[in-house]
């Protein structure tokens, strides 16, 4: 048995580095975990914009899939962009048949230039296939509308939102805050089992370097997970990892650039004073 925890990311390809199965990998290797990978779709994509989306067929992704499953350990496997309703059948068949335990959901739906990363159509087929299987799903405010059917404007409406989430069969849900316009960025944790909902809150760091924040974050929680951590502890750790990538920036591309993946464990998020992480009950 390997002493390094094993993970999958099951996602879109980012040509531009900066999100999908790039940024997951990246973040997996910072954090110490080994890092397998089924691709959904190869997206042709930049700082600036998705040109194109070519998704795998389904036969493709239950190929990786199989291969993966019948090969590795998996201790935590995270979902980002699925395309559509037969890739999101096809990774729910495959969680279960292969009894794959902490699964990491996050709902990708629409790129930050607007380019739809999931078909309208398979909003249900994710509702009904997957949600059920989600030890967490991690939501920004337009997915978790489109997932609960509501407008999200308050610390009241987030919380019903998230309830209503859990109501699809997940363990638990964070809705991320990035969207936001405070001068806070906070993400609400709402576990089913005990009820108990808590809020991260830290600074908004003001830059445009922003592209691919919401898969990194997916990735440090099923990184940390895979490495034993609780939910609470993982959301932590995530929420210091993304700060300090989008503290020291790379400057890369002409538009919403990538996030500094190394810069965690380079120290960024230990620096006085900065990239605090306050919890609330
Ligand atoms: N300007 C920012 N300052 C600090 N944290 C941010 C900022 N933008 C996003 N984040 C963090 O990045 C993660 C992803 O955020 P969000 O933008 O909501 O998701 P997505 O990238 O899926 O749209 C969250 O943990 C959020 O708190
Ligand atoms: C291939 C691929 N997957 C996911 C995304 C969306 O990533 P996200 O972290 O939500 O970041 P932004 O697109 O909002 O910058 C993507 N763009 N490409």
């Amino acid at each position: 048995m390997s002493a390094i925890p094993q993970v999958l990311t099951i996602a879109g390809s980012d040509s531009g580095g900066g999100a999908g199965i790039q940024a997951d990998i990246k973040t997996f290797q910072e954090l110490g975990v080994y890092s397998t990978s089924v691709i959904t779709a190869v997206t042709s994509q930049n700082t600036l914009g998705v040109n194109a989306i070519y998704p795998m067929g389904r036969e493709a992704v239950q190929s990786q899939l199989q291969a993966i499953g019948e090969d590795f350990q998996i201790a935590a496997l995270k979902t980002g962009m699925l395309f559509n309703a037969e890739i999101i059948e096809e990774t729910a068949y495959n969680i279960n048949r292969f009894e794959w335990g902490i699964i990491v959901v996050d709902p990708v739906m629409i790129a930050k230039g607007g380019a739809h990363l999931l078909r309208q159509e398979a909003v249900a087929a994710l509702k009904q296939h997957l949600l059920p299987l989600a030890t967490v799903v991690t939501p920004n405010i337009p997915e978790a509308e489109v997932l609960c059917g509501m407008a999200i404007d308050d610390a009241m409406t987030r919380r019903k939102a998230a309830e209503k989430i859990i109501s699809y069969g997940a363990e638990s849900v964070v809705i991320k805050g990035g969207h936001g316009k405070d001068p806070y960025v906070t993400e609400d944790f709402y576990l089913h089992q005990s009820g108990e909902c808590l809020l991260f809150r830290s600074a908004r760091i003001d830059t445009t370097e922003t592209h691919g924040t919401g898969c990194t974050f997916a990735a440090a929680l099923t990184a940390e997970m895979a490495k034993g951590a609780g939910i609470k502890e993982a959301i932590y750790v995530a929420k210091r990892f993304i700060q300090a990538a989008l503290t020291d920036g790379l400057h890369i591309g002409a538009g919403h650039g990538p996030t500094n993946h190394a810069a965690y464990k380079a120290g960024v998020s230990k620096r006085e004073g900065e990239n605090s992480v306050e919890i609330y009950g």
